[in-house]
């Protein structure tokens, strides 16, 4: 495997020095992309696209043939984990992700499978070890997971969810069921993780898109303790460089402490959280990534370029601040306007390194 010759995302996530803020984008390959569009209708559709190593690594490394990115990410799902566990994953156009079966009872639990990251998931593997050998050390790749929490969102609701009542009536009335789950995904995800990282993965990111749906006691209970436990059953090491860990929660500025004791190297935050209160709260335990909101490349390059700035001087000089938008950047945004912001990271953050 060739030397890593782009390792500021590494270092800024474990608080060694960089000459400027390393940048990527959370979905930053998607539907925004034209040749995007194109390798998935070549694909077929979007878990065929996902499926085949071959075009999951075309499509990872299009936005960094475009942008000057500092992290490449797999290109996958969090879904494939509740797919391969017998819950039928499909898409319909236009509605978002739905699943087959739900989990509902103690015997729809009884029927759930424990994939094997050899078989079932092996596709997610072979992609990751394809994309290594394509990125030839440009930048690191980034491996994840959809926490224990969100993923059982989608697999209680049967899909996406603006209210959550099945899950949240599961979690007042069935509490044990719901922690039976958890405990299951939560071991899943550990060697899913874990299998990742084996197969070449340099920095793992834990997404908990919906961990910010939930009550105060609910959160530590119900997400966090989870995700602690996946955190503490990884391997932190390969080809004799540590692997980082980035745990997000959105809508999660209140509980940074608390996350900050998860053993997590990184917190991503999103836009609702100022980067110079969360560094005065936990910038000494971990690194921050994020938090511009996606919509601001709905604006002007220019005014694009201003927020970059403000966000920067926000977080301050030094390093530990890895730049990402605060949630994926959306189908809608004009290209060149994701390309003004990855420039303006460029450009402007080397002045806070010196
Ligand atoms: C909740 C969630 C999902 N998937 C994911 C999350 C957590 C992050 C978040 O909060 O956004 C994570 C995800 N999904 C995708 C990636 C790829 C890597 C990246 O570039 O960041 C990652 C990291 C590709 C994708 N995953 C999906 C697409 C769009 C599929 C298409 O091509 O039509 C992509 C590029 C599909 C997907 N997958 C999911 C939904 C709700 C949807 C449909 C949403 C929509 O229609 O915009 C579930």
């Amino acid at each position: 495997m060739s030397e890593l010759q782009n390792d500021r995302f590494l270092k800024a996530l474990l608080k060694e020095p960089v000459d400027r803020t390393p940048v990527w984008m959370m979905r930053q390959a998607g539907r925004y992309l034209p040749e995007y569009r194109e390798t998935r209708s070549q694909a077929g559709d979007f878990l065929s696209l996902c499926k085949n190593a071959d075009l999951a690594c075309e499509v990872t490394l299009q936005p960094l043939d475009r942008y000057p990115l500092d992290a490449a990410i797999l290109f996958s799902d969090i879904l494939t984990v509740p797919d391969a566990m017998g819950l039928g994953l499909y898409f319909e156009a236009g509605e978002g992700p739905k699943f087959k079966h739900t989990v509902r009872s103690e015997q729809d639990l009884s029927r759930l499978q424990t994939p094997k990251m050899d078989d079932e998931l092996k596709y997610v593997m072979n992609a990751v070890s394809t994309i290594r050998s394509e990125l030839n050390g440009r930048v690191p790749l980034i491996g994840f997971t959809g926490s224990p929490w969100t993923l059982a969102t989608y697999m209680v609701e049967g899909g996406s969810s603006k209210d959550f009542r099945h899950i949240k009536a599961m979690m007042y009335s069935q509490p044990d069921v719901l922690h039976e789950l958890l405990s299951r995904l939560a071991d899943t995800v550990t060697d899913y993780l874990n299998a990742q990282i084996d197969a070449g993965a340099q920095a793992v990111q834990i997404f908990d898109s919906w961990g910010g749906a939930l009550g105060h006691q609910a959160y530590l209970d119900f997400s966090l303790a989870y995700m602690n436990r996946i955190i503490a059953g990884l391997k932190r090491e390969h080809d004799g460089r540590k692997v980082p860990v980035i745990l997000f929660t959105k809508g999660g500025g209140q509980w940074l402490e608390a996350m900050a004791d998860s053993g997590a190297d990184a917190l991503g935050l999103d836009w609702t959280t100022s980067l110079t209160d969360a560094r005065q709260r936990v910038g000494d335990k971990v690194a921050l990534q994020g938090n511009m909101d996606p919509c601001v490349l709905y604006a002007s390059p220019d005014r694009i370029r201003d927020e970059v700035e403000r966000i920067l001087a926000e977080y301050g000089s030094g390093t530990g601040h890895v730049f990402n938008l605060g949630h994926g950047i959306q189908q809608f945004v004009d290209p060149d306007h994701a390309g003004a912001f990855v420039e303006a990271v460029v450009e402007l953050s080397p002045k806070y390194h010196r």
